[in-house]
């Protein structure tokens, strides 16, 4: 339903966009500029409206509330994921997600524990030896490598193989060289094409695999639903495999990259989840849960989410004509002093209950509304469950890291030249020994943040 609308869009003017692309033109600024504006504000790109929405009551409207007129259109990522989950629309999307939906509730997941506790278990065993020879590892690459393992595993019952691997990773980092709001045009490079191709391989050894394990599988259920429903033949299998693969593993491994850069900058956190309570407690859970939520507050991986409006609306009084394309960006919603009390403070303990809960449409990491994350408690319990092993035991003690944010497909520590890589040697259970690089560290550290 459209209401009236009782002031026309706010919008950054000509000029400023002129200031705007001589400083750099970084996208995180311009929508920070915009922000500047109000809850809901605009700007105009060529031909294109943009209408950024900040606020909470704003956001929970265009997310939850209306959806179906504030939709996905044209997803930048279909050109690897195809149909997927992802990138679907309309009803197709709505039989899809009814199908997954069951695997990823708290409930479902338990399904795939095992598969989660083994690949902990394989990334515990990678830096207990790197421990043991006094070798230093790069972070960001074991990561990568335990999210992309534990999402492998729960498809397969396999353990992620290094040629799979790195197919993988070549397929998504094409996807994250997307930047992170871009007109899509269908057109692929040909590095892309080469993506495309590895990332069908992996598919294809997926599936086989699957169709051997003994054990459930999320393959397993594609594959009953193909069997079931004439919608589900061997491109949707594909597309949907490689969507859950490309969607949980990148997402997973840079939140919990950042986590570790944030702790590097205040160990003081680290000591207070572990001095919440012993191995296994109720309270050992809530803080670690706690770091997990205020890294997800500070560095959303998924920062900006683009929505196209398929009808005219009024969003808090302003008017958003149809055709614009909108823009919700929980990396700016979450650092809004309005709504956070100290907001570029790293600070956990705000996420616990004896403290305030965020309130509806301040927080919103894995979405809101209907096409809010799906694997958003799947993410939280491998993130839990790698933290729970990997805290107590070692201490990664960061020697190189990235010195600042990039904002494309999603919000991640980069150098600002050449290729990122966040260095550490880890230590087990030692006393972290000397000082670490304070330029780098206040990086993360918010404040003067040089992460924007
Ligand atoms: C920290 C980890 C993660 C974050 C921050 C994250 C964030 C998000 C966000 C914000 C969306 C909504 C995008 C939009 O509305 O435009 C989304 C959608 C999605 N995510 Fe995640 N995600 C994470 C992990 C995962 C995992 C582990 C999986 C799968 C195992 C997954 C699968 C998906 C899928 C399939 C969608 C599309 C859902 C739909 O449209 O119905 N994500 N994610």
């Amino acid at each position: 339903m459209v209401t009236a609308a009782d002031s026309t869009l706010p919008e950054l003017d000509a000029e400023e966009l002129v200031r705007w692309r001589a400083g750099g033109g970084r996208l995180v600024d311009l929508l920070t500029a915009a922000q500047r504006l109000g809850p809901v504000a605009g700007f105009r790109l060529g031909e294109r409206q943009v209408v950024l929405v900040t606020g909470p009551e704003e956001v929970q409207r265009v997310l939850a509330r209306n959806p179906d007129t504030y939709v996905k259109h044209g997803h930048r990522a279909k050109v690897l994921l195809g149909d997927g989950l992802l990138c679907a629309a309309g009803e197709p999307w709505r039989r899809q997600r009814k199908l997954l939906q069951p695997q990823f509730t708290v409930r479902g997941i338990r399904t795939y524990e095992p598969q989660l506790r083994a690949a902990v278990a394989a990334f515990a065993e990678r830096w207990r030896t790197a421990a043991d020879h006094g070798e230093a590892r790069e972070i960001d690459a074991d990561l990568r490598f335990f999210s992309l393992d534990v999402i492998w595993r729960s498809l397969t019952a396999q353990a992620l193989d290094e040629p799979t691997y790195r197919r993988l990773v070549a397929a998504g980092d094409s996807l994250a060289a997307i930047p992170a709001f871009a007109p899509a045009t269908g057109e692929t490079t040909a590095d892309f094409s080469r993506a495309v191709a590895d990332a069908d391989t992996a598919a294809e050894h997926a599936i086989a695999l699957a169709r051997q394990a003994e054990e459930p599988t999320l393959i397993g259920v594609l594959l009953r639903a193909a069997r079931e429903l004439p919608e589900y033949d061997e491109k949707l299998v594909r597309d949907e495999l490689l969507t859950l693969m490309v969607a949980g593993y990148e997402t997973t491994a840079t939140t919990l990259g950042w986590l570790f850069l944030l702790l590097d900058a205040h160990p003081e956190q680290r000591a207070w989840a572990l001095a919440a309570g012993p191995a296994g407690s109720a309270e050992r859970a809530a803080a670690i849960r706690a770091l997990i939520d205020e890294t997800l507050r500070l560095y959303p991986v998924a920062w900006l989410m683009p929505r196209h409006a398929a009808e005219a609306d009024t969003v808090g009084g302003v008017p958003v004509p149809a055709g614009a394309t909108v823009l919700l960006c929980p990396y700016l919603t979450h650092r809004d002093p309005a709504l956070w009390a100290d907001p570029e403070t790293f600070r956990p303990q705000r996420f616990l209950a004896a403290e305030r809960r965020p309130a509806p449409g301040t927080y919103f990491p894995f979405g809101l509304g209907p096409r809010a994350c799906i694997g958003a408690q799947f993410a939280v319990r491998e993130m839990t469950l790698l933290l729970e092993e990997v805290l107590p035991a070692f201490r990664p003690e960061i020697r190189e890291q990235p010195a600042e944010a990039g904002y494309r497909l999603t919000v991640h520590p980069t150098a600002r030249s050449g290729p990122c890589c966040t260095r550490a040697d880890v230590r087990s259970r030692e006393p972290r020994a000397g000082g670490a690089d304070i330029r780098l560290r206040e990086a993360v550290t918010g404040g003067q943040d040089r992460c924007r």
